[in-house]
């Protein structure tokens, strides 16, 4: 590879947003798929609210209708080579990543604006089934600075620095169901939550 290509290669979408496509085969995608319908997922809920959104968390999990953060069932076998390929890209060890989060959005569902807990840190995740794009903005003296990423089936995006920490984040309703898989580490503050 050339100094130019390792360049373009390693250029974020925004500081701290990496992104690469072509990880995973379409029969890999397909198997991840069915594991994650054979999962056990729940509507996501949030202060009483129920989201269309269905998930189930694995390691560590956050419940947004109590704020409460605490350990859960451990990552099931199936994710752990996903786990692995997502710490290589991610330049981290695959230990250090977890928790993961399971997400189908049926029609209908998305995810509003936020940037994910501060227990978290790392943010590594794995869009399945249909292109989507997830939208990120950040409030200036002026209104919002917007920026998009359009994110292939198959592919894996890293959010750390200003993408995961000064930018929000979310992505439109679906019209088609897509799934993806997060994997987080923890961050200083969520280490400290649980000792
Ligand atoms: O579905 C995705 O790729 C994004 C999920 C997300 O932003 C979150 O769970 O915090
Ligand atoms: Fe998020």
């Amino acid at each position: 590879m050339t100094a130019a290509q390792a360049d373009l290669f390693t250029t974020p979408i925004l500081p701290g947003l990496y992104y690469a496509d072509g990880l995973l085969t379409s029969a890999e995608e397909q198997a991840l798929i069915a594991r994650i319908d054979a999962s056990p997922l729940a509507p996501f809920r949030f202060q009483g609210w129920l989201g269309k959104r269905l998930t189930a968390s694995f390691g560590w999990r956050y419940d947004f209708d109590n704020a409460q953060f605490g350990p859960t069932a451990p990552l099931p076998d199936w994710l752990l080579p996903l786990r692995a390929k997502a710490a290589a890209f991610a330049g981290l060890a695959p230990a250090d990543l977890v928790q993961a989060l399971l997400i189908r959005y049926d029609p209908g569902a998305g995810i509003g604006w936020h940037r994910d807990r501060p227990v978290f840190q790392h943010v590594v995740g794995i869009s399945l089934g249909v292109p989507t794009t997830m939208r990120f903005r950040r409030r200036t003296d002026t209104g919002f600075e917007r920026a998009t990423a359009p994110l292939a089936p198959r592919s894996m995006y890293h959010l750390t620095g200003d993408a995961r920490h000064l930018w929000e984040h979310s992505i439109a309703e679906m019209e088609v169901t897509r799934w993806s898989i997060t994997f987080r580490s923890l961050s200083e503050k969520g280490l400290r939550s649980v000792q």
